[in-house]
């Protein structure tokens, strides 16, 4: 059985088809990562997964149970950080991750051990009797990742998990997702930061306009790529062969010896260049696609 199945799944808001069929496979023990441009349909697509909004076509299973017509089992198996979600801010973090706990079911004893253990991974243990609205940003957004990982659920859904987090937190989040998910449990987040895609996935999804239009492992999508280098020009050079991505045109070459005059920069080819070879619009810094 696979954590996450859906297959031609469909939603549409007013005229505009959101989801115009996707279909995707997560197994148990992963991290995987739903990577695309702003109105992609990311949030859409979490929010049908996790039961908060109905599919208008297709199917979708959640640790092998129906998200439409068995919508209870599903929510006892996951935990989920919605976009935007802000813990209660008048508690402190040990309160707020304890009665998390306790409301999903754990016994006392174990919501407490579970409670401690998480809020020390996260850096947290320190502050955990200070009042969460004086806390910092970062630091109120790891509450939420504490008590999402606390849990014991199967599927752990998390919309934009690190978004303004330092990239030390960011770090302690990662290896926390990575300990989670090595224990069975399947990760499913997404970001808009591809490098912390391509550290952290074991699978991604590339996700443009309502459609899946790329997946695999991160290695597996760079290697897509011709060449080692990618070699940046202004779109205005007319250096041929080269891919316009926005206001600047990718070469991608085997050797440095191949950079003609003009190139602005020059980097080993990464999970970026992919994506935004892939999703041309993403590069244009065009919203709806
Ligand atoms: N409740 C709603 N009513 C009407 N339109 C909606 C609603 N929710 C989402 N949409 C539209 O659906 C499209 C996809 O939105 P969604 O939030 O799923 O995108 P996203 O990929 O998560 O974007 P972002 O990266 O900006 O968070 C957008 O055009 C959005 O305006």
């Amino acid at each position: 059985m696979q954590a996450i199945m859906v297959r031609e799944l469909r939603r549409s808001f007013g005229a505009r088809e959101v989801l115009r069929g996707i279909d995707l496979d997560v197994d148990y023990g992963v991290i995987a990562t739903l990577l695309g441009p702003n109105g992609a349909g990311k949030t859409t697509l979490i929010r049908i997964l996790t039961t908060e909004l109905m599919p208008h076509g297709g199917e979708a299973y959640v640790a092998g149970f129906n998200v439409v017509n068995q919508a209870s089992e599903v929510r006892r198996r996951i935990a989920v950080i919605p976009q935007d979600a802000r813990p209660i801010s008048y508690m402190t973090p040990h309160e707020f991750v304890y009665s998390y706990l306790l409301l999903r079911g754990l016994p006392r004893n174990d919501a407490r051990k579970a409670a401690r253990d998480s809020l020390e991974e996260l850096g947290l243990w320190d502050f955990r009797n200070t009042p969460i609205y004086q806390l910092s940003g970062g630091m109120t957004r790891r509450v939420l990742v504490a008590a999402v990982l606390a849990s014991n659920a199967e599927v752990v859904f998390l919309d934009e998990p690190t978004v303004g987090l330092d990239a030390a937190s960011r770090r302690v989040v990662w290896n926390s997702l990575r300990r989670y998910s090595d224990s069975g449990a399947s990760i499913f987040l997404t970001t808009h930061y591809i490098e912390e895609a391509e550290q952290i996935s074991d699978i991604v999804f590339l996700i443009d306009s309502g459609l899946i239009v790329s997946r695999g492992r991160p290695s597996e999508l760079v290697n897509k790529l011709p060449g080692k280098y990618v070699v940046e020009y202004p779109a205005s050079a007319g250096t041929e062969p080269c891919i316009r991505v926005g206001s600047s045109c990718f070469s991608f070459v085997d050797s440095l010896d191949e950079v003609g005059d003009g190139a602005i920069r020059v980097s080993p080819k990464s999970l970026e260049h992919y994506v935004l070879v892939t999703i041309r619009s993403w590069g244009e810094g065009n919203e709806e696609g």
